[in-house]
């Protein structure tokens, strides 16, 4: 087992990618991923996926030194999959890690783009709604949801990036150490929104750059209401929470310990 030389300015780069039901795509994003990024490692965390995803990644892996899988138990949703593969990736003393979708939604030859921006800061959004951002072949409605997703995001959190909940993204570890990932609640695509509201608010460099993202040939999202649901109610409650903060630091009174959700 070898592991890559890292990327220059950065170290060394793990891209997690979560799969469930990817047997049509893995071997393609991983192929691309590696003739984009020669100089970074991959790791594919499985989920037991019923249609034989893990077995295929074992292959790949078997094939080529820079590519590793993490086997797990069952489908527990993206959020906790990258929760385990960012653990893996500190055990084995990466620098930084990349979030990316395994259906070629997020193109791999886009990352040195991401990697490039992460050389001078901490955390990179990649995002859909700046100039030069663009979402294709998605439906209206999905387009709709995830547009004013973000802007009811932007309210509650006052944050200032156009994209919180897009999953193509690199992080330095470090910043993942201080945001405590390991205690993100968030199990669906919430989990988006955590980290990039968590690194915000502790304050570390943040910067976005334009990516194009284009909706799966193969297999289905795994989308749901309850996924959609999900990340209403945490928003608005961190919003809430946010704001009850402001207040009391106003009036020079400190939050209760613990009284901040989650
Ligand atoms: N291991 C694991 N992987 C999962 C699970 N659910 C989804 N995935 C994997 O996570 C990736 C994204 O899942 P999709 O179901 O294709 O996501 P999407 O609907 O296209 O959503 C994308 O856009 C959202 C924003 O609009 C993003 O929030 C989301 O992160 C993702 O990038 C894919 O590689 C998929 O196999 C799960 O339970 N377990």
């Amino acid at each position: 087992m070898s592991e890559a030389e890292g990327y220059p300015g950065v170290g060394r780069v793990l891209v997690v990618i979560p799969t469930y039901n990817e047997a049509d795509n893995i071997r393609k994003i991983t192929g691309r991923v590696r003739s984009a990024t020669p100089d970074v490692d991959i790791l594919i965390a499985d989920d037991n996926s019923p249609d034989g995803t893990g077995t295929i990644a074992d292959e790949l892996s078997t094939a080529d030194d820079h590519i590793f899988v993490l086997h797990r138990a069952g489908k527990e949703g993206l959020g906790a999959a990258y929760k385990a593969g960012f653990a893996w990736a500190k055990n084995k003393g990466y620098d930084a890690v990349v979030e990316m979708d395994a259906d070629g939604s997020h193109a791999p030859e886009e990352l040195p783009k991401l990697l490039d921006a992460l050389r001078d800061t901490d955390a990179v959004l990649g995002t859909r709604y700046i100039p030069g951002g663009s979402v294709h072949n998605w439906p209206m409605h999905r387009l709709l949801l995830s547009r004013g997703g973000n802007i009811y995001i932007r309210m509650a959190l006052g944050m200032p990036f156009r994209d919180a909940t897009g999953g193509y993204r690199a992080y330095r570890m470090p910043v993942l150490d201080a945001i405590n990932v390991d205690t993100v609640a968030s199990t669906g695509y919430s989990f988006q929104v955590e980290l990039a509201w968590r690194t915000y608010k502790n304050g570390f460099r943040m910067a976005e750059v334009p990516i194009t993202f284009t909706e799966r040939e193969h297999g289905v999202s795994k989308m749901s209401g309850n996924i959609f649901k999900e990340q209403l109610l945490r928003v608005t409650v961190w919003g809430l929470t946010a704001r009850r903060e402001a207040l009391l630091s106003r009036f020079g009174r400190r939050p209760r310990q613990g009284s901040t959700w989650p």
